[in-house]
């Protein structure tokens, strides 16, 4: 079998479970009459090469999504699935091992640490789950993301868009089955933004990664081949082969329907 770290330069192998999928998912905080249902009963089933894209109205719970569904917290109860395998009930040393070696994380701050060089950055997430650094796949990454001359310098002397493709490098550096990227363009300008999702809908169509990326942008979500709508918890809508402005037009709908909801339910 192929060592994992090779696996991005091949289509992920057929099997038969979606790469994500999410069970009744609810998330609570808090108990009682002060609890906040973050997260309402979500039904969910993301297919392996596929660019998922999530938005809704500010505290409609995308965030919460995110990180059940990428093993960063535990809902509440329901069952989310990582290539067929039940997550929730893990342990949070083999929780963590997994988020190290299947899963791939891209965050709106970059987060490369300033003291590695950016080929040391790619390296981390080997170095991390103690597999061999790969500096053959991690330099043909830099080249894919169009910095292969840069490979020796420090964050700090990149621009912002250098940076997060440097982030989506490591993001790919183990043959991630799952990327999730939380906003991944919210600090950058709208051309760096555009090519940042060019990099992200490449890795899916020409790698065979899974990409889900929460956004708040609808040019950004019409990067993807779908995109859901969240709104109090539930899911509310979606629209495959979006375009920015449908995708507007229904965040502008759903954004004065859940405002509406939650002056009735204040009042
Ligand atoms: N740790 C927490 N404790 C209590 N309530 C929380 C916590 N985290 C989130 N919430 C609440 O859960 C709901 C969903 O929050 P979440 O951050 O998932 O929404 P969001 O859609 O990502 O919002 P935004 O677009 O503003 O980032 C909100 O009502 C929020 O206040």
């Amino acid at each position: 079998m192929a060592p994992r770290h090779e696996r991005p330069s091949t289509p992920a192998p057929y099997t038969p479970h979606p790469a994500v999928e999410l069970r009744s998912v609810r998330r609570s905080y808090g108990r009682g009459d002060r609890a906040v249902h973050a997260l309402r009963g979500i039904d969910l089933a993301l297919a392996r090469g596929s660019f998922t894209a999530v938005m809704g109205p500010s505290g409609s719970g995308k965030s919460t999504f995110l990180q059940c569904a990428a093993g960063l917290d535990r809902p509440t109860s329901g069952e989310v699935l990582l290539g067929g395998e039940e997550i929730t009930r893990l342990s949070e040393n083999r929780l963590t091992q997994l988020r190290r070696s299947r899963i791939g994380f891209v965050f709106q701050s970059f987060n490369l640490l300033p003291s590695l060089t950016v080929q040391q950055n790619v390296l981390l997430p080997q170095r991390l789950a103690g597999e061999r650094q790969d500096r053959g796949r991690a330099r043909q990454l830099l080249a894919q993301v169009g910095l292969a001359e840069q490979a020796g310098r420090r964050p700090g002397q990149l621009s912002g868009g250098q940076q997060q493709r440097v982030a989506i490098a490591r993001a790919l550096i183990t043959g991630p089955e799952v990327l999730f990227a939380d906003e991944p363009t919210g600090a950058l300008d709208t051309r760096t933004a555009a090519e940042v999702l060019t990099l992200l809908r490449q890795a899916v169509d020409t790698m065979g990664a899974t990409v889900v990326m929460v956004t708040h942008d609808p040019l950004a979500a019409s990067h993807a081949d779908r995109v859901l709508f969240l709104a109090d918890g539930a899911l509310a809508d979606e629209i495959v082969r979006p375009d920015p402005q449908r995708v507007a037009e229904r965040m502008i709908t759903l954004t004065a329907r859940s405002a509406g909801r939650r002056a009735e339910a204040a009042a």
